[in-house]
């Protein structure tokens, strides 16, 4: 059965000096989670934030925090992630000598637990630990800035891992580089967790993060519908 289509807004294409506010208006906005693109300087070459803005801005909106760890070692820092307010965590396969380990270490905090991998990642790198995930995150650019060109080969990956979860409940995001004319492409591949920054807090209102997200969300649902 498919999963419902979910809408993601990355906050690293949010004004940081209002981080709080951005995050509520695109609550209020129709998201449906909130991503969290948390980058080291190591395993990408971008720095983002860390556990203690992840706790800032928890209050401010009640929807699911779907962090995306772009960190490497990952391990040593998912309890903090959790602790912090995260309701998904997603480690990259690539970061991760031991991803079995790592995703034992999310389910042991009670958190859905996920696994990203960059566009030239094969999709076999997930496949002894598919009873493990709850969402498989295909990036659609390589990780590390917003506003990035959509890779449109990852299309064939994901509609190569839809066909491997088979039944299994679990989310196909994607990320980088989503708009209303990718959305289609990925929707229609088989991803429901569409995952953008840009396209979504472009405008800088409340009223264009609206317009902006149901825009993505009419092209997806469009797709399979
Ligand atoms: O994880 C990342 C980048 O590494 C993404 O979440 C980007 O933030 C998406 O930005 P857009 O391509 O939608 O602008």
């Amino acid at each position: 059965m498919s999963r419902p289509i979910v809408i993601a807004p990355s906050i690293l294409s949010a004004d940081f000096s209002r981080l709080g506010e951005e995050v509520a208006a695109v609550d209020q906005m129709g998201a449906d989670w909130i991503h969290l693109d948390v980058m080291d300087g190591h395993f990408v070459p971008n720095i983002t934030f860390g556990p203690p803005i992840v706790k800032a801005i928890r209050a401010s909106s009640p929807k699911v925090f779907d962090c995306h760890l772009m960190i490497e070692p990952c391990d040593p820092y998912i309890e903090a992630f959790a602790e912090a307010g995260c309701d998904i965590i997603t480690v990259h396969a690539e970061a991760t000598t031991h991803l079995d380990r790592s995703l034992q270490a999310i389910k042991a905090t009670g958190k859905k637990a996920g696994v990203a991998l960059n566009p030239s990642t094969p999709e076999s790198v997930i496949q002894y630990v598919l009873d493990r995930l709850d969402l498989v995150l295909l990036m659609t650019v390589n990780p590390g800035f917003g506003g990035q060109a959509f890779i449109p080969a990852v299309c064939d990956k994901i509609a190569r891992v839809k066909a491997m979860i088979g039944d299994r409940p679990i989310d196909i995001e994607v990320d980088g580089g989503i708009t209303p004319q990718t959305a289609p492409l990925v929707a229609a591949a088989g991803a429901n967790a569409l995952v953008a920054g840009s396209a979504v807090f472009k405008g800088g209102t409340p009223a264009d993060y609206e317009r902006n997200m149901a825009a993505i969300r009419d092209a997806a649902f469009g797709a399979v519908s």
